[in-house]
């Protein structure tokens, strides 16, 4: 189980989260919904230690992590594919994705689901990771998060800016990683029906803030409407 309590956030002397509270289930998909801007990324960088000042816990499998150092929470099973991927283009696909496994402390090795989710990457192992599409840059951004040995995934916007067609096979992943790897994710997601699809529970946030949370099946219209319409 993930839970943040009370998570103060600050960039400098602007301060982007306010009292966040929210727990993540082990075994769950949690999505973290919102407009453009009320923090959604902030809220995973946080759980990473990411943001200039951070205040509040954060609680991995009953251990307090929130004073200890990016690495550490890394190595205690938090892993990050975050938006714009961020793959190094000129290292290799093998290379971007062996790079993942310097946040565990464990061998340096492809992870064993790679070849059957992705096998793609596994037949260009060492072409450069620069020469990837939108989608297949995606798959390599997960393959080196798994590449730690993780038990939480924070993804934010997986599916963003990937061709329509391949939204799906990359929101098929997600869900089989959940299913399969019994992978805690938190999902950051503008897409409401991906979100119902995948997540057991949900996290509005509004301002910094949570405005509203709970079982997706709960999740209204209305609440959408009125914390995500533009
Ligand atoms: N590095 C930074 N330095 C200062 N302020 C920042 C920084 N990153 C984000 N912010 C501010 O923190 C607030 C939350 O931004 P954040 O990127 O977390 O939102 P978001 O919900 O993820 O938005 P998006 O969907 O556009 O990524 C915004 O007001 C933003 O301007």
């Amino acid at each position: 189980m993930l839970s943040l309590k009370n998570l103060d956030s600050f960039y400098g002397r602007s301060q982007a989260l306010h009292d966040v509270s929210l727990a993540a289930p082990t075994g769950t998909i949690l999505a973290v919904l919102g407009r453009n801007g009320v923090g959604k990324t902030t809220l995973l960088r946080s759980i990473l230690g990411l943001t200039d000042r951070q205040s509040g816990d954060v609680v991995l499998d009953g251990e307090n992590i929130s004073s200890d150092a990016t690495f550490r929470r890394a190595r205690a099973g938090i892993a990050y594919v975050p938006q714009g991927r961020m793959i190094i283009p000129d290292f290799t696909i093998r290379e971007n994705i062996l790079m993942g496994g310097f946040a565990a402390n464990g061998p340096r090795a492809i992870p064993e689901i790679v070849p059957k989710i992705f096998p793609y990457l596994m037949e260009n192992l060492d072409r450069p990771g620069g020469v990837l599409s939108g989608g297949q840059q995606q798959q390599l951004a997960i393959a080196r998060a798994l590449a730690s040995g993780p038990k939480v995934l924070l993804m934010d916007e997986p599916t963003e800016g990937i061709q329509p067609n391949i939204v799906e096979q990359i929101e098929d992943i997600i869900i089989r990683l959940n299913a399969e790897l019994g992978l805690t994710i938190l999902l950051v997601e503008q897409n409401v029906k991906f979100a119902r699809r995948a997540a057991q529970n949900f996290t509005m946030l509004e301002n910094g803030r949570v405005v509203a949370d709970g079982a997706i099946a709960d999740l209204t219209e209305e609440t959408v409407t009125k914390h995500m319409a533009i």
